[in-house]
């Protein structure tokens, strides 16, 4: 058998334009990111990293916040000073008001185009608000910046709603095709999350399997220990339906349930992961709380700590009906999975931070050795450590038929497997590849608001809080009661 490996290859000389160079997300996920591929041979040392962002800053004076950023978001044992200096050889910052077209762009224009810059594939990142989207494609495009291997990626959120999300893709369409638009949704850069498609379809036993005769429910969890993280502003206006589960659960589930595609071409993956969005039942706005369970923490304990209410992490004293924790049952209209409970859920303040997909096989028949044995529960660990189980039962050595269950499929992860320590860095890469496949198409995000949206617009007008939960647990009761009501339990009860 072929050891797997990831291909390393250096991708071929780029510059990257990234507009909100000085803010968060550039900080600690894109340029660390970046400095990693670029430290393990990837990034050919003639390509730029353009910062642009409002701030009046130069060169010299974003280079040192890179260097900070670098060195306080990747270990200090990570960075090699010769290795840093020279990325940061490669880090230039144009000061620019990206939705302004009387801005600074004929200075980064004349950058770009410097040296062999019209030859390099040029990436625009959009790590901006997304209302800004759409004028900063046009800036670019009407600047003269765009060339014949551009491509601009943007970062979620897509909007906020259903309308929204097409204002920003309308926007950004208008000035590039969408051939060329990369939606990141980092949760597809992961390693478990593209091993579901490897585990699905490169096991006849398992594909075979895989359908409502076989599988009872299947559960997708992303817990959180932490709360805000002084993202307060952005996440109050958000909450744990649009921040997580309309982009990266839903994506999780397109892949765990999609039909076989065609090839693994990126327009033949998208289109059954949009099938799949685009069959999910709408859920029933008038008995909206028989699917769907939304929380609030209050004050309990993390990591061993004493943590206060969401609403007290907030800046300002008004209360806030958002909220950080949502469960929801999903099912999905087609012949395969007609029947069989997705039960997704995503919260802030849980007991630990995990990413799952549970897959509950049904119950056999009583007889033979006794009881009905339980159905088999495959557990695709995303992070914190990856792995994939699935205990059997085999017979107990020894006289008689006495059972004992054992791991039949075990594929723990230790650092040492994972070539890539964040999924930014492959998704940044596949960008300047023009490898598309692990990126969200237009349909794909409208289709999942299309789900999502009557779900807002319910909160919305319903004006009901969500309920409480204390820090440090795994939601409100109305979540397990969810479940209860179909006969299933979330995947720790059953351990307890
Ligand atoms: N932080 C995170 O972990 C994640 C963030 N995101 C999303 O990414 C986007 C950025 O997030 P984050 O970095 O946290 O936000 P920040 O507020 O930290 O940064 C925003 C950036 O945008 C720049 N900016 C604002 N207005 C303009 C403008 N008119 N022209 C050019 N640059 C501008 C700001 O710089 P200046 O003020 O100097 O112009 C700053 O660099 C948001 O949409 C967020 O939801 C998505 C996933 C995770
Ligand atoms: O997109 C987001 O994801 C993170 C969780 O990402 P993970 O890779 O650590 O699971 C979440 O904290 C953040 O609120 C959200 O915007």
């Amino acid at each position: 058998m072929n050891k797997p490996t990831l291909p390393l290859e250096p991708v071929e000389s780029f510059d990257y334009v990234i507009f909100g160079a000085t803010g968060d997300l550039t900080m600690r996920k894109l340029l660390p990111a970046l400095y990693r591929r670029f430290a393990e041979g990837q990034v050919p040392g003639d390509s730029r990293i353009v910062g642009t962002a409002r701030s009046p800053l130069d060169d010299e004076s974003y280079r040192e916040r890179v260097r900070a950023a670098l060195r306080e978001y990747i270990g200090a044992d990570e960075i090699a000073d010769t290795t840093l200096n020279r990325f940061l050889g490669m880090v230039h910052y144009v000061s620019l008001n990206g939705a302004d077209a009387s801005g600074n762009w004929p200075a980064l224009a004349s950058l770009l185009d410097s040296g062999a810059g019209r030859t390099k594939v040029r990436v625009f990142y959009l790590a901006t608000a997304p209302d800004l989207y759409g004028d900063i494609a046009r800036n670019v495009a009407e600047k003269g910046l765009r060339s014949e291997t551009s491509r601009i990626v943007l970062e979620k959120p897509i909007g906020t709603d259903l309308e929204t999300a097409r204002k920003v893709n309308d926007g950004v369409g208008r000035y590039f095709p969408e051939g060329s638009i990369y939606r990141i949704d980092h949760y597809l850069g992961k390693e478990a999350v593209q091993n579901i498609i490897a585990l699905r379809f490169a096991n006849p036993m398992l594909e075979r399997m895989w359908d409502s005769e076989s599988i009872e429910y299947v559960q997708i969890t992303a817990a959180e220990t932490v709360g805000l993280e002084g993202r307060g502003g952005y996440y109050d206006g958000s909450g744990a339906l649009r921040d997580m589960i309309q982009n990266h659960l839903l994506q999780v589930l397109t892949v765990v349930a999609m039909e076989r595609p065609s090839s693994l071409d990126a327009d033949a993956l998208r289109d059954e992961k949009v099938r799949v969005l685009k069959a999910l039942k709408p859920l029933d706005p008038r008995n909206l709380r028989a699917n769907v369970a939304r929380g609030q923490y209050v004050q309990g304990r993390a990591g061993g700590k004493p943590v206060p209410a969401y609403r007290e992490e907030l800046p300002g004293e008004a209360p806030s009906r958002t909220e950080t924790f949502v469960a929801l049952k999903a099912e999905i209209d087609n012949p395969r999975w007609r029947g069989v409970p997705f039960y997704l859920r995503s919260g802030k303040r849980m007991p630990e931070k995990v990413t799952e997909v549970v897959v509950q096989f049904r119950a056999g028949e009583p007889g033979l050795f006794g009881e009905a044995r339980p159905g088999s529960r495959l557990v695709i660990r995303v992070q914190p450590d990856e792995s994939v189980t699935l205990p059997l039962f085999v017979k107990h050595p020894g006289h008689g038929f006495g059972l004992e269950e054992v791991d039949a499929l075990s594929r723990p992860a230790g650092p040492e497997r994972a070539r890539y320590r964040d999924s930014y860095e492959g998704l940044l890469l596949d960008a300047v590849k023009g490898s598309p496949a692990l990126f969200v198409r237009k349909d794909e995000t409208e289709a999942a608001w299309q789900w999502v949206t009557p779900i807002l617009e319910n909160w919305r007008e319903s004006h009901e809080a969500p309920d409480a939960y204390e820090a440090g647990t795994w939601g409100p009761d109305s979540a397990r009661e969810l479940l209860r009501r179909s006969g299933h339990h979330w995947v720790e009860d059953a351990a307890a």
